[in-house]
């Protein structure tokens, strides 16, 4: 049986509709707490977040500690082509809602920031194998953003979003990550 990454991303949508939102906020909890004791996350001055959609692991938690430990967040900005900038996040906005239901700053204002700045990238996704591989939501836009990308990139993932082994195609512009954070730990690739 062929399995493509449609069928990858449905089963994500319905195994997080099969998790209560308490099993959801406990494991990205111990997630966070996971990802706070990496030395990457400790050295990393400046940092890639997502802001949220419903489905998705709440990176709340990470917000929080990057705030706490003084850390610069960036947040990213769709531009045409599949094309992202990431500019300084600031909670007070302007935002504006997307076609795929996330906030994002107003480019017109915001600051971008240099990819060269950014020290480590928490890349979003639907699932993950122990091999680094990922699949997204299919726009391409961190495949693309990544390919010359140095630093570290990393996913966090609810248990039931990594897989033992890449059972879907792999693409040759897929990115592999450096590391994939549960909350049992670290997977490096
Ligand atoms: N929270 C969060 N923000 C994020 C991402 C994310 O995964 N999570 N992204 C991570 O990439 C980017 C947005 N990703 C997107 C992915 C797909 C489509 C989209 O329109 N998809 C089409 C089907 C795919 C296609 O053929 O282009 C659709 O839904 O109709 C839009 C944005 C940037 N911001
Ligand atoms: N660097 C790239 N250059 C050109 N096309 C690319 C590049 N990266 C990805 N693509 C194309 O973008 C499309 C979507 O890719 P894919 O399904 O891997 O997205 P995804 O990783 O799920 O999404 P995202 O990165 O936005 O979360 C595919 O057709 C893929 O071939």
């Amino acid at each position: 049986m062929m399995v493509t990454k449609q069928d990858i991303r449905k089963s994500y949508l319905e195994k997080v509709k099969q998790t209560s939102q308490q099993e959801r906020r406990q494991q990205e909890k111990e997630i966070c707490q996971q990802l706070c004791q990496l030395q990457v996350w400790k050295e990393a001055k400046t940092i890639a977040l997502t802001l949220p959609m419903a489905h998705e692991l709440s990176l709340d938690e990470v917000f929080e500690a990057a705030q706490m430990a003084g850390k610069c967040v960036v947040v990213p900005i769709t531009r045409p082509n599949h094309k992202m900038v990431f500019v300084y996040y600031d909670a007070e906005g302007p935002f504006e809602m997307t076609d795929f239901g996330v906030r994002e700053p107003v480019f017109e204002g915001s600051q971008v920031c240099p990819k060269t700045q950014i020290d480590l990238v928490v890349v979003p996704g639907v699932s993950y194998s122990r091999s680094g591989e990922r699949v997204g939501f299919g726009g391409g836009y961190y495949d693309r953003f990544l390919a010359d990308f140095t630093q570290t990139k990393l996913s966090l993932a609810y248990d039931f979003q990594l897989y033992e082994e890449t059972i879907w195609p792999r693409e040759k512009t897929d990115i592999t990550l450096d590391m994939i954070i549960t909350r049992k730990g670290v997977d490096v690739s």
